[in-house]
């Protein structure tokens, strides 16, 4: 683990302000620091000479003053300390979940939700402890150390030689330690990763388990991976408090030999007693934060290990991005604006899934206005050629929309609507489902949606439950199929893109939609079914039979 990662800096606006905050708070502490031992050794001097108090006025207006003031300062750090670490949390979380978004379905269906639940919740909590304990620790000793080590030269030369020769014992050990970490710190973040993708994995597919009588096999699965995770969760501890007493050591033995060296020159008349009493009250002061630094550096461990992963997601995230902007040149493309007719084009349109071809050279037209209908066999690539649409999986070829390319990764799609073989519900009501994605719900536009996709008379606050378990499959299919109608009935939208809708229906319910579907298209938007069943075929203007591996018009 680095000390600090620069990426935190340009990721998060809110560690700028933290730092800069910080290293005012630090310098305060530091001045703070000095004054607060040169009253009390002052004071004491005095007391030893046998000075009045009215003579010894300022020494004590001087520590009181600094002890008090150190108080605020320190109240104050931790408040910034706090809010640092809510705002970067915040801006992290937001930017985890953008690049998420931006990086599209295909890259997250390769990763376990789960995993990424955990860490942008619970990972970028754990930064509390990097911002709370680790950071001003840091800070203080990139500012006080350096200043007061030199407060100690100016006093008495040879404890401030001490001090430089036994100060770098502690970064020593730390970086040991770190070491030492590294390992054992990650191994506990994998497996609590891990750990929660098992546990999602078994409550998801509970029922099917149940019902073949397999609930309890996966109890020693998850026990398996429980007991793993509390094994590298012990050797953290161990480590933790290994490093801990090593540190602690170290750091006693340094100011030990400054106070020996200090007494013995106080004894043999080599040094004042004043000088001797301030350098020993800065001796531990100069050790501390630094020691302080090595003793956070566990507490801060899981929150920087998570926040690697948050930093590795963005660094993709911007790859696509640049990657996207690079391929997308408008106005270029197989044929110009000006002179293209209208409508959604293929042109040699070819997806691969790691090496294996599904579909090449497919090239198709689909005029605003009329139906097209996506035909052939179970896996012979409709879905894939809807995902060239949706940005969700690379492709060879080019697509246009009345001439102009369309760009080929994930990003926002104002002009499409569309609805998957599986209705993807969220749990709300059906008017959360079916204005999914938009601030606030058109009533209207809700009404018109729920009649075309023959849900008309439907409660719209009715409750869906998760993943729509309160509904029958047709119903849900039909609050899937509105939600694509309720985005279609927008101005902006030009082309309806529909994956098996009628699947779960009965033949009477499936005539229905099919007329309502036409009655869409002829409101001028492109429409692409994909189907196998008879009724819709009958709609189709145009038809695209794919077969498998191989397409063709
Ligand atoms: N994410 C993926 N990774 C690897 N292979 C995939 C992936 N998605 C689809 N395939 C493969 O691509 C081929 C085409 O699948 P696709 O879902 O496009 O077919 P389809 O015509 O829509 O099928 P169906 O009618 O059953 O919905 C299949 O052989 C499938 O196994």
């Amino acid at each position: 683990m680095r000390p600090l990662d620069p990426r935190l800096l340009r990721y998060a606006a809110g560690a700028r302000w933290f730092f800069a905050a910080g290293a005012v708070l630090a310098a305060l502490q530091t001045v703070l620091t000095i004054a607060f031992a040169w009253s009390l050794s002052q004071a004491i001097v005095g007391v030893v000479e046998g000075r009045s108090l009215a003579e010894l006025r300022t020494e004590i207006l001087v520590f009181a003053g600094t002890t008090i003031a150190r108080l605020v300062v320190t109240w104050a750090s931790g408040s910034v300390s706090i809010r640092g670490a809510a705002r970067v949390k915040s801006e992290l979380r937001s930017r985890l979940y953008r690049a998420i978004g931006r990086l599209g379905p295909a890259w997250s269906a390769g990763r376990s939700s789960a995993g990424l639940t955990v860490l942008g919740t619970r990972g970028l909590d754990a930064l509390d402890d990097y911002f709370g304990k680790y950071l001003p620790q840091l800070i203080l000793t990139v500012i006080a150390t350096p200043v007061i080590v030199a407060v100690m030269f100016w006093q008495d030369v040879l404890s401030g030689v001490f001090v430089v020769v036994t100060l770098p014992l502690i970064p020593v050990f730390m970086v040991l330690i770190g070491w030492a970490t590294q390992s054992v710190q990650r191994q506990q973040w994998d497996t609590l990763s891990e750990l929660s993708g098992n546990y999602l994995d078994v409550l998801g597919g509970l029922s099917t388990l149940k019902s073949f009588g397999r609930a309890e096999r996966q109890l020693t699965r998850i026990r398996v991976v429980t007991e793993r995770y509390r094994v590298a969760t012990m050797k953290v501890l161990r480590t933790t408090f290994l490093s801990g007493f090593a540190l602690e050591l170290g750091a006693s033995l340094s100011v030990a030999l400054v106070a020996v060296g200090v007494g013995m020159r106080l004894v043999a008349g080599d040094i004042g007693f004043g000088p001797a009493l301030f350098v020993l009250l800065l001796a531990p002061e100069a050790f501390l934060p630094l020691r302080n630094v090595g003793t956070n550096f566990h507490a801060a461990a899981e929150g920087v290990t998570a926040s690697e992963d948050v930093f590795a997601i963005l660094d993709e995230a911007a790859d696509a991005a640049d990657a996207t902007a690079t391929a997308v040149h408008p106005g270029g493309g197989p044929s110009s604006a000006a002179t293209a007719p209208a409508g959604l084009e293929f042109h040699d349109v070819g997806v691969s899934y790691d090496g294996t071809t599904v579909l090449s050279g497919v090239s198709a037209r689909f005029a605003p206005g009329r139906v097209g209908v996506l035909t052939g066999p179970s896996g012979s690539g409709k879905s894939s050629l809807i995902s060239t649409l949706l940005g969700t999986v690379a492709h060879d070829g080019v697509l246009t929309l009345d001439g102009s390319p369309l760009p080929s990764g994930p990003g926002e799609r104002p002009w499409l609507a569309w609805s998957g073989q599986r209705p993807g519900l969220i749990s709300g009501t059906v008017a959360d489902n079916v204005s999914l994605g938009e601030a606030s719900v058109d009533p209207d536009r809700l009404t018109r949606a729920l009649a075309l996709a023959q849900l008309d008379g439907w409660d719209a606050d009715r409750e869906c439950g998760v993943a729509g378990s309160l509904l029958s499959g047709g119903q849900a299919q039909r609050v899937a199929v509105a939600r694509a109608f309720y985005r279609a009935l927008r101005p902006e939208t030009r082309v309806l893109v529909l994956d098996e809708p009628s699947s779960a229906l009965d033949h009477e319910t499936e005539r229905r939609l099919a007329a309502s579907i036409t009655e869409l298209a002829a409101g001028g938007l492109v429409v692409i079914v994909a189907s196998h069943r008879r009724r819709l075929r009958d709609i189709a203007d145009v038809e695209l039979a794919l077969t498998p591996a191989v397409a063709k018009r």
